[in-house]
């Protein structure tokens, strides 16, 4: 007696309990009501992001319910009918915007719906472009996608870490992934980029030039329309305060470039407000073609052309000493004549030419001009066929440069600047049947964009000829100083 017995042990099994079933009642009412308003966020979220992303497919339906609903099978079938003949009406007024606004529209939702939407995650999981971190897949993500009928416009949200140069590298097998003929990388914003599948070209035929203007004051130096682009806009080039090279082989239509060029400026030479002023050392097979249009030509690449240089190098330095501390930039207000000097196969010039010492002349007014006529009012329009450094050392003084059809595709980034050609600026892939398409970029300027110039034919040299007046001299009077501004009013600068 009196000895202490522990007491058995405990051999029930204690009931396990869920955490919540600890929670306060009041508690879990709030947050069950919390858990349900975010999931009704979110399917609201979703449910709109489905409206933005496929407006016709989802609206149309709900709104023909709706019509049917309140206002009975007999009026939906009219309603129905009234937006069948509208859509018929719209189309025969104006097809342009009715493809944009219908059309593209129905294009854009059923390519995301079928193209995109199916084959991202796999596509861009096997392109390695998403990647696996401690148990979390990030996934590059699918945005806006917008169809143009020639390509589809595609916007991404890159992963963290990840940069452009990886999607420019697989640009060919995102294009083929989503069955489209080649794929454009663009950068919009930091992280976002947009992807351009390309299905056709819109610049297959060519595009016929307009009609001549008789309207000097129409010719914006600033904005010589000179083709399309393949975004439909018109293709303006910047002549005023610039520098323009343009590069190609044999064929490639920089013959055309030069000639929509000229065409366009047609009326302010006429009135005396631009001069051009031509070297071709072709023997003048090019710019022989229309004689008329310019007021000094040499047909050589020997010691004529380079005295011509030299000549238009010193009225540039002389033209340059006059403005100082009066204006900056070349004004019709001057009085003077613009100046645009063209030279058929520059290299022949600065490259080709076997006298060392007219060489070496040559690329020193070519440079003089180039680096100093911007103010002055002097443009250089440069054609090559190669665009290496030995041939064109002093290319970086062009502000435009225009890559037509290239032989190599190192080429590519060499006129149109580093990183183009992995962006998709494929001037090496342009194709011998479409001559005068080309890339152009403009220093300062995003991305390059592809247009094709004019086909200006021989009867529309011929007519451009007789503009000028066949009959009478090729060599045009400079307007004078003093009681030029008329001549010189027209051109806007
Ligand atoms: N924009 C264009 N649209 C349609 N055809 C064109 C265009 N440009 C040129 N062509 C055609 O392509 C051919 C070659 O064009 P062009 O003479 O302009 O080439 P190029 O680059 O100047 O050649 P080269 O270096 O031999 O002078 C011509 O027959 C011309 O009719």
């Amino acid at each position: 007696m009196g000895r202490w017995v522990d007491p058995a042990p405990f051999e029930g099994v204690r009931p396990r309990v869920p955490w919540w079933a600890l929670v306060p009642g009041k508690l879990k009412w709030v947050a069950a009501l919390v858990a349900l308003v975010w999931l009704l966020l979110l399917g609201g979220v979703r449910l709109a992001l489905v409206v933005v992303r496929y407006p016709a497919v989802s609206l149309t339906p709900a709104l023909l319910v709706l019509c049917w609903w309140r206002l009975g099978w007999g009026s939906l079938v009219l309603v129905l009918l009234a937006v069948a003949a509208g859509l018929v009406i719209w189309w025969g007024l104006s097809r342009g915007s009715f493809s944009r606004q219908v059309w593209l529209r129905l294009v854009t939702e059923f390519r995301r719906a079928t193209v995109y939407v199916p084959r991202w995650k796999t596509t861009v999981r096997l392109a390695e472009l998403a990647k696996e971190w401690r148990g979390r897949e990030y996934l590059p993500k699918l945005r806006r996608v917008r169809s143009d009928g020639w390509r589809d416009r595609v916007r991404v949200r890159m992963i963290p870490a990840q940069s452009h140069e990886e999607w420019e590298l697989r640009r060919a097998g995102l294009a083929h992934s989503f069955g489209a003929r080649s794929c454009r990388v663009r950068v919009l914003k930091p992280r976002v980029l947009e992807l351009d599948f390309v299905h056709a070209d819109p610049l297959a035929r060519p595009v016929l030039v307009p009609p001549l203007c008789n309207d000097a004051d129409a010719v914006d130096l600033k904005r010589v329309v000179v083709g399309v682009l393949e975004t439909g806009k018109t293709w303006r080039l910047k002549l005023l305060g610039n520098q323009v090279l343009g590069v190609g082989v044999q064929g490639a239509g920089k013959a055309s470039v030069l000639w929509s060029i000229v065409w366009h400026l047609a009326p302010a030479i006429r009135a005396g407000a631009v001069r051009l002023v031509g070297i071709d050392p072709k023997g003048g097979m090019e710019l022989g073609q229309c004689e008329e249009a310019f007021s000094r030509l040499v047909f050589d690449n020997g010691a004529a052309a380079v005295e011509l240089l030299e000549e238009i190098a010193a009225e540039v330095k002389e033209r340059a000493s006059r403005y100082r501390g009066v204006r900056r930039i070349w004004a019709r207000r001057s009085g003077e004549p613009f100046t645009l000097l063209i030279i058929d196969e520059l290299a022949d010039l600065v490259a080709y030419q076997p006298d060392r010492n007219l060489r070496e002349r040559a690329v020193r007014a070519v440079s003089t001009i180039t680096s100093q006529g911007r103010a002055p009012g002097y443009a250089v329009l440069g054609l090559v066929q190669d665009p290496r450094k030995e041939v064109v050392a002093f290319r970086h003084l062009f502000g435009t440069k225009i890559a037509l059809r290239l032989d190599e595709a190192p080429q590519v980034d060499m006129v149109l600047g580093d990183g183009a050609r992995a962006r998709g600026a494929a001037a090496h892939e342009i194709s011998e049947n479409t001559p005068g398409v080309a890339w152009v970029k403009t220093d300062g300027r995003g991305t390059p964009e592809r247009g094709r110039a004019f086909w200006v034919t021989d009867a529309d040299l011929v007519e451009l000829a007789m503009f000028f007046g066949i009959t009478e001299a090729s060599v045009h009077p400079f307007p004078g100083r003093s009681g030029s501004d008329d001549a010189s009013g027209g051109v806007a600068a």
